[in-house]
């Protein structure tokens, strides 16, 4: 039997649509793999009523075909699903180190990242790694048809997450087909300024760096009561917020000192708009980590 934490994680933090992504310490679901003859999943804990446990539909079941070893499985979600916060990636992520460490596959973490994202195809139709990645490795990633590059970072988060769903699926109808090369030259020098903040661990520049002028514009307006939540987090004393991921859950990058009142202010945002709200207090944390085996 082997037990594995892993991670939520947000994606894109504006500017990386796609290719950004970064591994939160808390919330995390926790995958626990034993071998059968045939697969089973069985799923419990926040929206487990929402996840099908058919292996044919449980982004699971795909790294079980991908890793050719059939488990019975057990998910125990802390990351809701149709959240912004990866969870369809983070369970995809466990069972990949999971299953891996269960039947000796020998893959390393990078080349468990494409096998994980095959879970995500099944619930959005397309295998972006950008949240497997981080989920496996942990800190901040970059990932692209040549692979995931990781750093490790510290920046203070909060993550707002309202009682609102938005599916992956929806939420890349609204992503536009072109951008002009104003945009372009806009995005490439937020993206840019937001690695030279992860890679100092500076939330002023990661801050900076999270704004984006194509994509999140977009997303945003699928997110009740987003701009008042944005102005409070600013208020507060966040140094970027955006969409994390395709929503609906907001991400900040703030200083440790003023996490506690952007996690306050965001959910006053979210609560004058009628909505109730959760909010993470986080941190750009580790992978997949495995408790027990
Ligand atoms: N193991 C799983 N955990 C969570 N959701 C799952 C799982 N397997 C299948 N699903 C389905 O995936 C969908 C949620 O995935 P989706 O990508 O929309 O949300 P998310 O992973 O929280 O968001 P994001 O990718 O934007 O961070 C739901 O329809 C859910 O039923
Ligand atoms: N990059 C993906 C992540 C989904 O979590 C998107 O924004 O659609």
């Amino acid at each position: 039997m082997v037990t594995v934490r892993a991670p939520a994680t947000s994606a894109n933090l504006g500017s990386g649509f796609d290719v950004f992504g970064a591994a939160l310490s808390r919330p995390a679901d926790v995958v626990t793999v034993e071998k059968a003859a045939e697969t089973t999943i069985e799923v419990t804990g926040v929206g487990a009523q929402y996840i099908p446990e058919d292996p044919e539909k449980n982004t699971v079941g795909a790294v079980v075909e991908a890793l050719d070893a059939p488990a019975r499985i057990h998910i125990d979600k802390g990351v809701r699903p149709a959240s912004g916060l990866g969870s369809s990636a983070a369970s995809a992520a466990g069972a990949a180190v999971a299953l891996n460490r269960l039947y000796n596959r020998g893959f390393s973490r990078e080349e468990l990242v494409p096998i994980a994202a095959e879970g995500e195809a099944v619930v959005s139709g397309v295998a972006h790694a950008d949240n497997v990645a981080p989920s496996i490795l942990g800190g901040f990633t970059v990932t692209t048809a040549e692979g995931t590059r990781s750093v490790d970072a510290a920046i203070p988060l909060v993550v707002c997450l309202p009682d609102v769903a938005v599916s992956t699926r929806d939420a890349r109808r609204v992503v536009p087909e072109s951008a002009s090369m104003e945009e372009l030259v806009e995005t490439v020098g937020n993206a840019a300024t937001l690695a030279i903040g992860m890679c100092r661990s500076d939330p002023d520049l990661v801050g900076l760096g999270m704004s984006d002028p194509v994509v999140t514009p977009e997303r945003a307006r699928l997110i009740t009561g987003y701009d008042d939540v944005r102005e409070r987090a600013f208020d507060a004393g966040a140094t970027g917020v955006t969409v994390s991921g395709a929503g609906p859950a907001v991400i900040a990058a703030c200083r440790e000192r003023d996490r506690r009142d952007v996690a306050a202010g965001m959910l006053d945002a979210f609560a004058g708009a009628g909505i109730e709200a959760r909010a993470y207090q986080t941190r750009i944390g580790r992978g997949s980590t495995v408790l027990d085996d």
